[in-house]
């Protein structure tokens, strides 16, 4: 694997970053879950935190999504969704991030009687706090899970409309091969009705047609991952065409096995054909590294340079969920930086 020079390693470590694929439960580290057990009375299906970590050990996604939600298990209070909110956006903060755009699972929450004040309220409150002592910009994307039906979509957006100033968009997670996005397409109209922004997961595990029907039938506005649309090359021309931000997640799909290597991860080419792709993390504590090692990693393993960081991060900057004034600011940010590099 070829080595990163000293000086796009600092460019990558030290750029400020957006991002805007991070489900906020996978950011539970294993001493967290276990922390949060014992100071909730939560029982475990691990003996410790080396047996939990030892079943990090993911064939696929699903294998990852039982232990995920097992992990998930342990929030409780209002408190548990500040501290892991808090958490992550400390630890984004120390990779330069200056603004995430946070996934949250509320059904995993509610189906064990933790109400929806109680995740909603809680996960806003340490995103305040995040941006009161650290300056880092953080808002809330809804997720509904796909293996679940519709009507708990819809019965679960109802239960969340009067948080609805808590959270800017809503997104669908989950299961993907066998639920496809038609399942969804009542909840997001709804949803696109009450003016939320739509993103969903599509063509992670899930074919390419599944990246069509997101964009038509569900509207969606970014896709979280779309690596596999490449297979499809009117889909591919179409993404291109319409610059339709996909949200890469690479050690993601190398831990869920999508990609056997980094080496053979489709970023690089998907920056080729001129995908509007970004790097993101997922799903941290169980996928190996957080944003900036995403970064480091994925450059290291495809040989990109500082051009793909830049247009990277400028495609994360143009797919934010922020007004123009806003966007402007963070392009301005970012060419600060670019041009104030000092190389080592
Ligand atoms: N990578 C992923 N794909 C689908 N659903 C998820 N939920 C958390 N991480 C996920
Ligand atoms: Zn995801």
């Amino acid at each position: 694997m070829p080595t990163l020079s000293p000086s796009l390693a600092a460019f990558l470590a030290e750029m400020p970053k957006i991002e805007l694929h991070v489900h906020v439960e996978g950011t539970l580290e294993p001493e967290t879950i276990f922390a949060l057990a014992k100071r909730n009375g939560v029982a475990l299906p691990y003996a410790d935190v080396e047996a939990l970590r030892a079943a990090y050990a993911f064939t696929d996604l699903q294998s990852f999504l039982d232990v995920y939600y097992a992990g998930a298990g342990v929030l409780l209070t209002a408190d548990d969704f500040h501290d892991m909110v808090f958490a992550y956006l400390e630890r984004a903060h120390a990779d330069r991030v200056v603004r995430a755009e946070i996934f949250f699972d509320p059904q995993t929450h509610t189906a064990r009687g933790v109400a929806m004040a109680t995740v909603i309220g809680g996960l806003t409150a340490g995103c305040a706090a995040a941006r009161a002592a650290l300056g880092i910009e953080s808002v809330l994307i809804l997720c509904f899970l796909r293996h679940l039906d519709e009507d708990d979509a819809l019965a679960t957006l109802e239960a969340a409309l009067p948080h609805r100033e808590k959270f800017v968009g809503v997104g669908l997670d989950s299961s993907e091969v066998g639920h496809p996005p038609e399942k969804f397409a009542r909840v997001f109209a709804r949803a696109q009705a009450l003016g939320l922004r739509l993103v969903a997961h599509a063509g992670e595990e899930g074919p390419p047609a599944y990246v069509t029907s997101a964009l038509d039938v569900l509207g969606a506005e970014r896709i979280d991952h779309g690596v596999r649309s490449l297979e499809d090359p009117v889909l591919t021309a179409r993404l291109a065409a319409g610059r339709v931000a996909l949200t890469v997640c690479p050690l993601s799909n190398l831990k869920l096995r999508v990609v056997d290597t980094l080496a053979d991860h489709p970023l690089g080419r998907m920056l080729d054909a001129g995908l509007a792709a970004t790097i993101n993390s997922d799903d941290p504590a169980y996928f190996g590294g957080y944003v900036g090692q995403n970064w480091l990693e994925t450059f290291e393993a495809l040989g990109l340079d500082r051009d793909a960081a830049i247009r990277l991060s400028k495609n994360a900057i143009d797919a934010a969920f922020v007004d123009a004034a806003g966007r402007a600011a963070l392009h301005a940010q970012y060419d600060a930086f670019v041009a104030g590099f000092d190389p080592v």
